[in-house]
């Protein structure tokens, strides 16, 4: 069972607002211990309050449902910076790592590569950049891509945006793409649209169930889909904008787990000073 911090804000809130405040360091200190009898600090991943709290939107579909093109527009209109997991895992296989012949085998086959290493991908393009605020195109890719993300990140996505594509029509664009992917052909795209059906859809599912999709209709010209999508996000600029300082932001970057409450300490006394100053 997970549980995100946020669900417990009220609480945490009233906790707080209750207890008397004969200065401020000493507020800050219970409100501290308040986090730290039920936390874990993990071991790695998180942002700390130094890093930035990511505003993040997951961009799913099936192959050829037009995420990468929305995407591009988006962020050239809202100033999101575009991850697409695909590219980041063709631009390690560019760099003849070890890892990257792994990929390279992987996309070919048309499977999903190991949750770590796009994730690990995902998380140092995140770190590195001066955005807060990401499109991550194309993953995750399947439940325990999500559950992966959500642990090592300590973070769930703000919205998803879903492409819903007929599979005739993703099959006539990926076929047409023409940009020399080694996985852009009929025998590799069937096995990605087997996978995208039983792993991928569930992640979609599992997001819908949240209240955390907008479902687009894929079909039409890019422009028109684009019309689609500019209100929705144009509905979470505000937040955007705000997102990076916002205490609402810290609490929602902070994913919990029943158990082991997982909670980056800095980001408790980034809190606390918050509501302080
Ligand atoms: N609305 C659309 N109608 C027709 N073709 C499209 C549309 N959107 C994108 N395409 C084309 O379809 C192909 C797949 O689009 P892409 O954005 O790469 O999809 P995805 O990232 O979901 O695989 C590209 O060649 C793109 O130019
Ligand atoms: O999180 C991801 C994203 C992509 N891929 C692999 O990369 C391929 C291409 O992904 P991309 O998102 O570029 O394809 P698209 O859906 O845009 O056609 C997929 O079929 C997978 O083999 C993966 O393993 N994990
Ligand atoms: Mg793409």
């Amino acid at each position: 069972m997970r549980r995100q911090l946020a669900s417990y804000s009220s609480v945490l809130f009233s906790t707080f607002r209750s207890y008397v405040v004969p200065n401020q360091a000493a507020y800050t200190l219970k409100f501290v211990e308040l986090f730290a009898t039920e936390i874990e600090i993990p071991a790695k991943g998180g942002f700390s309050s130094r890093e930035k709290v990511p505003f993040i939107s997951f961009v799913l579909g099936g192959p050829g449902s037009g995420k990468g093109t929305q995407c591009a527009k988006i962020a050239h209109t809202f100033g999101f910076t575009h991850l697409s997991a695909g590219d980041l895992l063709r631009t390690e296989i560019s760099s003849n790592s070890e890892k990257g012949a792994v990929i390279l085998e992987t996309i070919k086959q048309g499977k999903i590569v190991p949750s770590e290493v796009t994730v690990d991908l995902i998380r140092r393009a995140i770190e590195s950049s001066k955005n807060h605020k990401f499109l991550i195109d194309g993953f995750p890719r399947s439940e325990e891509n999500r559950i992966a993300f959500e642990k090592i990140m300590g973070a769930e996505p703000n919205f998803v945006l879903y492409f819903d594509c007929p599979e005739e029509e993703m099959v006539k664009r990926v076929l047409c793409r023409n940009e020399g992917r080694v996985d852009d052909n009929i025998d590799t795209l069937k096995k990605r649209l087997k996978i995208y059906e039983s792993l991928n859809l569930p992640v979609i599912n599992y997001y819908l169930a949240k209240g955390k999709v907008h479902k687009i209709n894929a079909v039409g010209p890019e422009e028109e889909i684009f019309e689609q999508v500019r209100p929705i996000i144009s509905s979470y600029e505000g937040a955007c904008r705000d997102f990076k300082f916002s205490p609402v932001s810290i609490l929602n970057s902070l994913s919990l787990s029943a158990g082991s409450v997982q909670m980056n300490m800095t980001r408790v006394m980034e809190f606390g000073r918050l509501f302080l100053l």
